[in-house]
């Protein structure tokens, strides 16, 4: 289970985040809304330990984290599959029938010899989403994943989320505006520094 403490965070004098908590049960799907800079993608950033900050995230030993923030990287000049084989093999968990089967619900052909580097951004963010699941992770971050997909895209998410739910994953997702269809167990708003219950 994710418990975020009493986290801080100042980039210089500017104060980003004041004392954020949060904990988040397995298979519950949390919002967090907020303007653009109010904050959302370095929250994301110290949960995945990407960033320091003062406070603490905490995590159960059995804990897999899964995230998406910003837009993803990946490998320019290999291809879709070859990036997520890379990636779950960094852990060794690639499962490729699982791997195949994302890409092709997602519309992303797995035997398609097009490198990355020619993807749009929706087919980016497509296989950002991919490799935030692909390894059975239990806590996902999602920032803004929707950008770019269309809708046809965007209705294979949300099937996918309620996938999670039912698998009792955790799941946080960070936009600026509220996703057409897609309802949460909290909905968390992040002004000023601080996360308060909308
Ligand atoms: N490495 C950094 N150094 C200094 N300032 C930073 C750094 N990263 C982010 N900031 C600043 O911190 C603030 C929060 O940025 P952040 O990317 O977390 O916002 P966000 O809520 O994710 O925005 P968006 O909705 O546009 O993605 C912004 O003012 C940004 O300029």
């Amino acid at each position: 289970m994710l418990r975020i403490e009493n986290v801080n965070k100042n980039f210089g004098k500017k104060v980003i985040l004041k004392d954020i908590n949060l904990t988040v049960k397995p298979g519950e799907r949390v919002h967090i809304v907020g303007k653009n800079g109010c904050g959302k993608s370095t929250l994301f950033k110290i949960i995945t330990g990407i960033l320091k900050a003062q406070g603490q995230v905490k995590l159960d030993e059995e804990d897999y984290l899964g995230a998406m923030i910003e837009n993803p990287g990946f490998l320019e000049y290999e291809t879709g599959l070859e990036n997520l084989k890379f990636l779950a093999n960094l852990n060794h968990h690639y499962d490729e029938a699982k791997v195949r089967n994302l890409m092709k619900e997602f519309s992303l052909d797995p035997d398609e010899s097009q490198a990355v580097s020619k993807y749009s951004i929706g087919m980016r963010q497509k296989l950002g989403i991919i490799q935030a699941i692909m390894e059975n992770q239990n806590i996902v971050l999602f920032d803004e994943p929707t950008r770019g997909i269309d809708k046809e895209g965007v209705t294979t998410f949300l099937k996918m989320l309620d996938r999670l739910k039912e698998q009792k994953v955790s799941v946080i997702i960070a936009t600026h505006e509220d996703i057409a269809g897609l309802t949460y167990d909290r909905v968390l708003k992040l002004e000023n520094g601080a996360l308060e219950n909308v």
